[in-house]
């Protein structure tokens, strides 16, 4: 049993079949990744996983247990958390305050508890502002931690979404596409900081990402994705001289 267990997970949007009968496994601890053609599914799967899509049929298993029809937030207070494709911050509010909402599902007192909780509710939130200053130092987002976050080139606007997903203290992490529209140096840093939340956090992360030097150096395992299929499964050396990969997606230069 894996961390996380797909059992044949189908999912259809009208006559399109989106993914069909795909199981995978991923191991705890481990970086996991997705690739494939565009439009094979990969965003799909993520969804499926955070909670965003629940499938036609199958089912996904958290430690053993059926989330397959758990809400995002409840997925996220379990330990499921995700960074977006497309930055989702709030531009207006600084780095610090988004990642204070990137906690909010942790929090046991409410927003809008006052009154009788508010000595409560203000030891948590030092407690919450404390675990934040923990990842802004991680990232290395210091110098930023009262920018708005609208205003931050976008490598670091893309840190700051990887940071309030880690916020949550996941156990899982989703990341689709970290890398999409950096430039060389920013990608060199995220791929140091995926390799420091797997080192050091421990974290089990599942990666989308397009760049296929980044996936051969950080992944352990590798699923490919084609037309909404599971065609090969392995680690990287394995994905890399699989004939179906090659022919499906990764052509002939990346053979290692
Ligand atoms: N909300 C939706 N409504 C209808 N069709 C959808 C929806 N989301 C995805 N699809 C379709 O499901 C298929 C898989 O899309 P998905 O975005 O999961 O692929 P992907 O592998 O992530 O692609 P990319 O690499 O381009 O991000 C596509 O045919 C897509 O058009």
């Amino acid at each position: 049993m894996g961390i996380l267990d797909i059992k044949s997970v189908t999912l259809r949007f009208g006559g399109v079949v989106a993914l069909d009968h795909v199981s995978f496994e991923v191991k705890e601890g481990e970086i996991f990744s997705l690739i494939g053609p565009n439009g094979a599914g990969k965003t799909s799967m993520l969804n499926c996983i955070s909670g965003l899509y629940r499938p036609t049929s199958g089912s996904v298993l958290f430690k053993g247990e059926d989330i397959t029809n758990l809400k995002p937030h409840k997925r996220a207070a379990l330990g499921i958390a995700r960074a977006f494709q497309n930055i989702e911050l709030f531009p207006h509010l600084s780095v610090l305050d988004n990642l204070m909402l990137g906690r909010h599902v942790r929090m046991k007192t409410g927003v809008l508890a006052g009154g009788l909780y508010w000595g409560k509710a203000q030891k948590e939130e030092v407690e919450h502002r404390k675990k934040v200053e923990e990842v802004i130092d991680f990232l290395e987002l210091e110098h930023v931690r009262n920018t708005p976050v609208g205003t931050l080139s976008y490598g670091l606007q893309k840190r700051v979404e990887v940071g309030r997903a880690l916020a949550l203290e996941p156990e899982i992490l989703l990341l689709d596409e970290p890398m999409a529209g950096m430039n060389n140096e920013e990608k060199e840093d995220m791929a140091r900081y995926i390799i420091d939340i797997h080192e050091e956090k421990k974290t089990t992360i599942i990666l989308i990402e397009h760049d296929m030097g980044v996936i051969m150096d950080l992944s352990n395992h590798i699923a490919v994705l084609d037309f909404g299929k599971l065609i090969a499964y392995g680690t990287p050396k394995e994905i890399q001289n699989n004939p179906r990969v090659i022919e499906a997606y990764l052509g002939e230069e990346h053979v290692g």
